[in-house]
């Protein structure tokens, strides 16, 4: 009988790993300004140095460190002032010993200067002569040509998410198109008689339609494009029309309700009837979330997603967001952890991995992590939550006391 013998989470992961196979999004260039959360489709290395000349890191004077050796408040070393250096220009002069010369932070240190001395240390005599009442090491203030990015180093792997600092690194080294791969597109179709769209008066029986604005906003979270959103009622033609067009326009289809084995659970059999291979995964040893239901159809992926509120975002943030990182080849941590204390004894469900929802508190620099309960149909919970807690099959639960890595939402 279906749903009674489900596949643990981490079988699953292997299925998906399995049927999506060598099926990746298209690559293209886009400029790095607009290249921000987007995944990298190449790896780069830096052609040229960063900085290429030895730069400045504060105002003051360019001098050969053996020149201070020895110089304190009471006993300055005297220098000459040979020259200025402007900004975005070359150094002129050559600062030979006895000599100093001036440079604005970033400016080129002159060859023959090993060091800077910041003008707080120094006190102009004349226009030609300066004393310095402090010694300085070789090196110090400034960055060596080379020292920020090496020629040859690698600045970006494939599978990158690209931060803010990501780009910065390509600006630096004059790259300013770049390959990732395509935004995948996400349709999102809720299933259920009893749904109404929220602006509409309800009658009893009713209720509003939530997953289909969570579920799009998880999308769009993850980098995605919505290519649809519709409310569908329980009906196999009405929904099998739906869902072959929305497979048709996107990589991924979700769809909401309609998983388990009630008599208008329709939506495995939708899957089946549009292509092949169809549905691969019909229940995980998960809670919330067991009837969860993850097809292919040509090489668009199908999930069947409990129509519980709660079940439908713990099961999207687990395998929606595996797939479309898989798609991009993602290749780094999926998940933000934070440590914290469990302040209460937690129970699991024994062969089953338990997502706990739960909330932080901070006390005296340790994380306190609270359980907080609540059904699977019931959104406040998952508004509450800062994050879960993921409790293993074999595991019997968690003491109070104990050390637990909080997911973050
Ligand atoms: N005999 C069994 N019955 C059920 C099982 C089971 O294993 N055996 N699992 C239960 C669990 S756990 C869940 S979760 C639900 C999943 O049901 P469906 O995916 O078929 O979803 P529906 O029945 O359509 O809806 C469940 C619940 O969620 C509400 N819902 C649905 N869509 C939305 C939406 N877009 N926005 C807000 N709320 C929505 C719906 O009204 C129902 O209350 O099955 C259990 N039964
Ligand atoms: O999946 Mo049901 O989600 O346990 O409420």
């Amino acid at each position: 009988m279906k749903l009674l013998k489900v596949d643990s989470v981490e079988e699953t992961k292997r299925k998906i790993d399995h049927y999506f196979e060598g099926i990746y999004l298209e690559e293209e260039y886009i400029d790095i300004a607009e290249a921000l959360d987007r995944i990298a489709a190449e790896d780069l290395y830096a052609q040229l140095e960063v900085p290429e000349f030895s730069r400045a890191t504060v105002d003051g004077y360019a001098i050969t460190a053996k020149d201070s050796y020895g110089a304190s408040e009471s006993l300055p070393t005297f220098l000459q002032i040979i020259g200025k250096v402007e900004m975005g220009e070359t150094a002129a002069h050559k600062v030979t010993p006895g000599k100093a010369i001036y440079v604005p932070t970033g400016g080129m240190l002159p060859q023959g200067a090993d060091a800077m001395v910041m003008i707080e240390y120094v006190e102009s005599l004349d226009d030609e002569t300066i004393a310095v009442y402090k010694a300085v090491a070789p090196g110090e203030g400034v960055i060596q040509k080379g020292e920020d990015i090496q020629k040859g180093e690698q600045i970006l792997s494939k599978g990158r998410r690209l931060k803010p600092q990501d780009i910065g690194m390509l600006a630096a080294v004059g790259i300013y198109q770049i390959k990732v791969f395509r935004k995948p597109r996400v349709f999102v179709i809720s299933t259920g008689d009893e749904l109404v769209h929220p602006k509409e008066e309800i009658k009893p029986g009713q209720i509003r339609d939530i997953n289909t604005y969570t579920l799009s906003a998880m999308a769009l979270n993850g980098g995605a494009v919505l290519a649809g959103q519709v409310i569908v009622k329980d009906d196999f033609l009405r929904l099998q029309d739906i869902v072959k067009n929305a497979i048709a326009k996107s990589d991924v289809v979700v769809i909401s309700g309609g998983s388990s084995v009630g008599a208008k659970d329709v939506t495995a059999q939708v899957i089946d009837s549009l292509g092949e291979p169809g549905v691969f995964i019909h229940g995980v040893a998960v809670k919330p979330g067991k009837p969860t239901i993850i097809g292919r159809v040509d090489r668009t992926a199908v999930f069947g997603l409990p129509g519980h509120p709660v079940s439908a975002m713990v099961i999207y943030k687990v395998f929606v967001d595996y797939i479309l990182q898989k798609l991009q080849q993602f290749n780094e941590v999926q998940e933000i952890v934070i440590q914290g204390i469990c302040d209460a004894n937690i129970h699991a469900s024994p062969g089953k991995e338990t997502y706990q929802m739960v909330q932080l508190e901070k006390r005296d620099d340790k994380y306190i992590v609270k359980p907080i309960y609540g059904k699977s149909g019931a959104i406040s919970l998952m508004a509450e939550a800062h994050g879960y807690i993921k409790i293993h099959g074999n595991q019997e639960g968690i003491h109070k006391g104990e050390k637990v890595e909080v997911i973050l939402l």
